[in-house]
């Protein structure tokens, strides 16, 4: 036991700086994304934090407060990271976030000496505490699917449980034995398959969610929060490929009079309608309905598995309710009304562009029969 546990700790020490290296590389390569440089600093205070509690036995002097005060906040970079990575923006400048938690970490651990609790004990305690909120915060995201984060999470547990024995041993067995030393060991070999599990997927698990906001960005409207055109195209050829027998309303809708709002009140005025109107056609279909921006003042809302009688009460519903507001101006209330065209098809029968001329021919029919008005499409 005794000579396998320096190399051991030697090869875990390795690995991590490496680990730490590769990290901090990434960091750089990808702009400075910080969840990359926490899970680098991760690494980095494990090393330090190990390297302090070995110099320890070789000079004979107590380094157990830094170093396991180090070692638990290289747990807490983990998780920090894990936020940081899923999070739109890290709002916090790394260093100021990071204080309090250290400084709370010593402070625990030297209440823990205070009262005469093994600091060992604590110290594997609250690491398995930090593995398991990572463990949580993987689980919430949208992405936890990906059985690459599926593999993650099972890790964090099952280091979380090693951690958690460490820390029952120290506190139930006062000196070292033969039993501790082999819980010492699986503390470590889970430390190393967790880090280099860590260092493989993160990257992979970062990229995944890039893309993927980097996606839903592209499909989002900037000024009204819809989905952009294109959005709209992809996400709708994908609910027609719904079962055969399903219905489906697409609706057609256009603010009436538009050009006038720009030219009396302004161009300003003209988004604030735009973006109220937007709102009000969001909050008055189903959230899994797609409402969309196809053109300048014309939206398009596809409503999977309606059929022509609930299409027609909830379009009616919208006409009268976006007649009876008032829409803020730059400087005053505006009314508006709107006109909808509208086709009800069976799913996987109704290609888009098909549905897209019927309801735009229906739209152009409420146009011309005075606005104000909802027209079906006969189908
Ligand atoms: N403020 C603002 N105006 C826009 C935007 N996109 C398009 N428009 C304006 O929307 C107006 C559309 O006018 P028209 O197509 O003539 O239609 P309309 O005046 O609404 O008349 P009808 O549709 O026939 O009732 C134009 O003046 C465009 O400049 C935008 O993003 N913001």
């Amino acid at each position: 036991m005794d000579v396998l546990l320096p190399s051991g700790i030697a090869a875990a020490l390795m690995v991590n700086l490496m680990v730490s290296g590769y990290l901090v590389a990434i960091y750089f390569y990808h702009e400075r994304e910080q969840a990359f440089l926490s899970w680098s600093l991760a690494c980095g205070c494990f090393v330090a934090g190990s390297l302090l509690l070995l110099c320890q036995h070789w000079f004979n002097i107590s380094l157990n407060m830094p170093g396991y005060t180090l070692l638990v906040f290289s747990s807490y970079l983990l998780l920090r990271g894990v936020t940081q990575s899923s999070a739109e923006k890290d709002t916090h400048r790394w260093i100021l976030a990071y204080l309090p938690i250290f400084a709370l970490t010593a402070l625990i651990l030297a209440l823990a000496v205070f009262i005469g609790i093994s600091i060992g004990a604590v110290a594997s305690l609250m690491m398995a505490l930090f593995f398991v909120i990572t463990e949580r915060m993987l689980a919430k995201q949208q992405d936890s699917f990906v059985a690459v984060v599926l593999l993650l999470r099972i890790l964090m547990v099952a280091h979380a449980l090693v951690m958690t024995l460490q820390g029952l041993s120290y506190l139930l067995v006062s000196s070292p034995t033969i039993a501790t030393a082999g819980v010492g060991q699986l503390a470590l070999f889970s430390h190393l398959l967790l880090t280099v599990a860590t260092a493989l997927i993160l990257p992979m698990f970062h990229a995944i969610r890039e893309k993927r906001k980097w996606i839903r960005l592209a499909n989002t409207d900037v000024l009204t929060a819809t989905l952009t055109r294109r959005g709209f195209f992809d996400l709708a050829a994908k609910q027609l490929t719904l079962p055969a027998s399903q219905p489906c309303t697409l609706l057609m809708i256009d603010i009436d009079h538009f050009k006038p709002i720009n030219d009396q009140h302004g161009h300003a005025t003209g988004d604030l309608v735009l973006q109220q109107v937007a709102k009000r056609i969001q909050s008055g279909v189903r959230k899994s309905d797609l409402v969309g921006r196809l053109g300048g003042e014309e939206f398009g809302v596809l409503m999977p598995q309606t059929d022509k009688r609930e299409a027609n009460a909830i379009a009616n519903r919208l006409l009268q309710q976006i007649a009876s507001s008032k829409f803020m101006g730059e400087k005053q209330q505006i009314s508006v009304t709107v006109s909808i065209g509208a086709i009800t098809g069976v799913a996987s029968r109704s290609g888009l562009e098909g549905l897209l001329r019927e309801a735009d021919k229906a739209l152009y029919q409420a146009k011309s029969r005075g606005r104000n008005m909802l027209q079906f499409a006969e189908s």
